[in-house]
């Protein structure tokens, strides 16, 4: 378990980060997303121990890891959003060369490297130039880099930028593979069906706070609610119409053809007795839900309601 307890950091007099909190189980894919500039990237510097905190806790297997930065190079692994690849070496003497950055023995390394290799599908590349790969061979590159010493938690910032949909397919296979071995992962991204794809809880970030976290399906239900029923009818649409307008819960109906658009504030119980009432009165109901929300309109709503969803 990963848990960071009150994180803040400020750059002068600008707080970028403040009292974050987070936790995030064992062999979890979780998601950061927020607008640009929200404290991505300071947080997982921060985690990576590339950038001191101000203040905070940061806790893995029950341990403060945030000051002893031995022991949190050894527990994180930090893919940066801009990877810089030495373009004058080869694919296997980059990440030899990365090894023994972690003082690793050569013959460990070379075993590991293979693997690696293997894992992100780049073992016929192993003595081309890192120059001569594509980018999205650089990024896989720069992911079994990021793993050479083994690490128990992946920080990936932005790892699926400016690749092409199967590139970000293989990535995302990947990742899955590595979360099945027991890493936990944490990846960034402005992508948000990316991250619906890969990860099973989120957490919304802005100006360095959390304005929402948690699994993705249990948000997603959460702001669901707040959207209309759409009830499809068979026949008059006009015989369900008075219903509703009795209902003490409906506040504003539109009809669209056979479409009933009905704004409703009473809770999933309240909405079947509705269902119940209409059918009672001989309505045909074909279809009765509410609008389901996907992650981007999700976003948005959050960004322009802010903390009215916390
Ligand atoms: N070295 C720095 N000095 C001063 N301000 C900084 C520094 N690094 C980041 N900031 C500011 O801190 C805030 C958070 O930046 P950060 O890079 O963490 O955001 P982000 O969520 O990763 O953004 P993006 O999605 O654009 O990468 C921004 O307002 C940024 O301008």
């Amino acid at each position: 378990m990963l848990k960071i307890e009150n994180l803040s950091k400020s750059y002068g007099n600008f707080k970028a980060v403040e009292n974050f909190n987070l936790t995030v189980k064992e062999g979890e894919i979780y998601g950061f997303v927020g607008p640009n500039g929200a404290g991505k990237t300071t947080i997982m510097k921060i985690m990576s121990g590339l950038l001191p905190a101000d203040s905070g806790i940061i806790t893995v297997a029950d341990e403060n890891i945030l000051h002893n930065i031995k022991k949190l190079k050894q527990t994180i692994g930090y893919m940066p959003d801009f990877f810089g690849v030495y373009d004058n070496l080869t694919v296997i003497e980059y990440l030899l060369f990365y090894s023994s950055a972690y003082g690793i023995p050569e013959d460990v390394a070379l075993n590991r490297a293979s693997e690696l290799l293997e894992l992100v599908d780049l073992k016929d590349k192993i003595n081309e130039y890192v120059d001569g790969l594509s980018r999205g061979m650089k990024q896989r590159l720069c992911l079994a880099r990021t793993l050479v010493h083994n690490p128990d938690i992946l920080i990936l910032d932005e790892p699926a930028s400016g690749l092409d949909p199967l590139t970000r397919h293989q990535l995302r296979y990947i990742l899955k593979h590595l979360s099945g071995q027991g890493k936990t992962i944490i990846i960034s991204s402005h992508i948000l069906t990316e991250l619906a794809e890969m990860c099973s809880s989120i957490c919304i970030i802005d100006k360095g706070n959390v304005i929402m976290s948690g699994n993705i399906e249990e948000i997603l239900f959460q702001v669901d609610s707040s959207n209309p029923l759409i009830i499809n009818v068979y026949g008059e649409v006009n015989k369900a119409v008075p219903i509703l307008r009795s209902n003490k819960y409906v506040r504003t109906i539109s009809v669209d053809n056979n479409n009933i658009m009905v704004t409703f504030i009473g809770r999933k119980e309240d909405e079947a007795n509705l269902l119940k009432e209409l059918i009672l009165n001989d309505v045909l109901v074909v279809s009765f839900k509410r609008e389901q929300s996907n992650l981007e309109s999700l976003f948005l709503k959050i960004m322009e309601k802010g903390s009215e969803f916390e």
